[in-house]
């Protein structure tokens, strides 16, 4: 049984206008860990996400009204609200997506940051006057907020990905309806919650939650009313949301799938390297769209590095995510579960050697080991595909080029890795490598202080630092004649 602090914060009813609004209609929440139900959450459809674009146009004007700075004491206010409610909020995601208590804790307050962030950067969206080009006028830009802003998140990082993108659009004067992932509702609903408490004004943010995304997707991105659609999920759904936005040629972000390349030249740290991999590639059990997906590794240290990093991912404990010891919780649902699996068994039967333990997965559980295979070669889809599990697969390769040349063999381009103590190299391979973000001797880069996002089919557009509140704002360009 859940224990909260404040029970108070486990909401199951949709959030329009400030107001909790029930449906008849409702929809199961499980628990990963053990597939029990844990909630019934209002199952809304695409009236629900009318009413709530009705309230976010009808606050817009209003809001966009207040000064930057009442803005940004507001969400300061619900950054306080949030680091406040820390513990109860990390429980709730455990409870709903499976991620370690720890890691749940760990996401509240990056995601919490974005709020921080962007509450200061709400006082530094700043136009320009600019030379005129004759004595009787004068030009000058001023930014404004694009409107009533559209989103829909994924399960994966249930709280901080809402953050992300709500935070910059309510800093710049934009209100918005927010359509959570129907797996992880429940951490949507708490922030929520704590934004009614901070006085956050009533329209501003508001929450739709239910199982048809396909309906509500439809109203999102084909209302004439908003004007800014901003989507986190998988490329193959982005594509679809982006036609659909086409109709009323909204404004789009897109943060979508990767297929991180983890590069580990010979000249790298090699314990540093096993380090980098170990956090990039098991982090939220392999569920991160910037997990290293491919591991590359330099012919000449290939075996010692397979075999420190097999040592380490041997000693990652698998379980329940309320237990302290627990580094790998359980996959999201079975579906995703077998899919992994079906990747590792493809690659098997191809000539890949798996170091770690083989296992035939149980049919009630979404538990699965951490794996790691060597002798994977470009062609198998395991090296093709995102893996979205705790699984790495190594590839081997001679040179710095034939380095480069697989790991920007891919229609995605989020984030890349590699280990390189030469300074030259770490010039000449992030500079090479076709990807938004680019981690040198490190495995984990993501924080709101800088641009976050992709090239190629993983996405439009960045999410953090001040590149994230220009997503929310138009350019205008202001020419005053009649000076002489
Ligand atoms: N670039 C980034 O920052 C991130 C990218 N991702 C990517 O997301 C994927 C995994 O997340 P996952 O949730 O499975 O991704 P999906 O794309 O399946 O789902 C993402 C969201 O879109 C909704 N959705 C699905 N189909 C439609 C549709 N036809 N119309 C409208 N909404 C729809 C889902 O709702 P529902 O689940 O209720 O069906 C969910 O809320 C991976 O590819 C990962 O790389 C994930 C996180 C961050
Ligand atoms: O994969 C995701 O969902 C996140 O973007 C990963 S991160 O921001 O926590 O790195």
């Amino acid at each position: 049984m859940l224990k909260l602090d404040d029970p108070s914060l486990m909401k199951t009813q949709s959030f329009i206008n400030n107001e909790w609004l029930s449906n008849k209609q409702t929809f199961s929440v499980f628990n990963p860990a053990d597939n029990n139900v844990v909630a019934e959450v209002n199952n809304d459809s695409s009236a629900e996400v009318e009413q709530a674009i009705g309230a976010a146009k009808q606050a817009q004007k209003t809001w966009a009204k207040k000064t930057a700075i009442e803005r940004s004491d507001l969400l300061m206010a619900w950054y306080q609200q949030v680091i406040e409610h820390k513990d109860d909020l990390a429980k709730i995601m455990t409870l709903e997506q499976g991620k370690t208590i720890k890691e749940a804790t760990g996401e509240i307050i990056y995601g919490a940051k974005f709020i921080q962030w962007y509450a200061e950067e709400a006082k530094r969206v700043a136009g320009e006057t600019l030379p005129t080009p004759s004595n009787d006028r004068r030009i000058a830009v001023i930014k404004q907020p694009i409107g009533v802003v559209g989103m829909i998140t994924p399960w994966n990082f249930p709280s901080s990905m809402i953050t992300r993108k709500a935070a910059p659009a309510m800093a710049a004067g934009c209100t918005l309806v927010s359509r959570p992932a129907s797996e992880t509702p429940l951490s949507a609903l708490a922030l929520a919650e704590l934004a009614l408490r901070a006085g956050i004004p009533k329209g501003v943010f508001n929450v739709v939650v239910g199982k048809d995304s396909k309906a509500m997707g439809e109203v999102l991105t084909r209302h004439p009313d908003v004007a800014k659609f901003s989507f986190t999920g998988s490329t193959a759904v982005g594509k679809k949301l982006l036609e659909q936005c086409a109709s009323t040629v909204k404004k789009v972000s897109l943060e979508l799938g990767g297929n991180a390349p983890f590069i580990v030249f010979d000249d790298a740290d090699l314990d540093d390297a096993v380090a980098g991999a170990l956090a990039s590639k098991y982090r939220n059990s392999g569920q991160t769209c910037v997990c290293a997906n491919r591991l590359l590794v330099h012919a000449s240290i290939y075996d010692a590095f397979a075999e420190k990093l097999a040592k380490k991912v041997k000693q990652l404990k698998v379980g329940n995510g309320w237990d302290d010891d627990t580094a790998i919780g359980p996959m999201i649902n079975h579906q995703a579960m077998l899919g992994v699996h079906q990747l590792v068994t493809d690659a098997i039967s191809q000539g890949a050697e798996l170091l770690t333990e083989a296992q035939t997965p149980n049919e009630h559980s979404n538990f699965y080991q951490p794996a790691l295979l060597k002798n994977v070669t470009t062609d198998m889809s395991l090296a093709k595909e995102e893996i979205f599990g705790p699984v790495a697969p190594m590839i081997k390769f001679e040179s710095e080029q034939q380095a480069i040349d697989i790991a920007n063999d891919t229609r995605y381009g989020l984030a890349a890795y590699f280990y390189s103590r030469d300074i030259g190299r770490c010039y000449r391979v992030a500079e090479a490598l076709e990807f938004g973000m680019v981690g040198i001797n490190e495995g984990v880069i993501s924080n709101p202080m800088a641009p976050f996002g992709g090239v190629k089919e993983s996405g439009i557009g960045r999410e953090g630092a001040h590149d994230g509140i220009e997503e929310y704002l138009e350019t205008k360009y202001l020419c005053l004649g009649g000076i002489e």
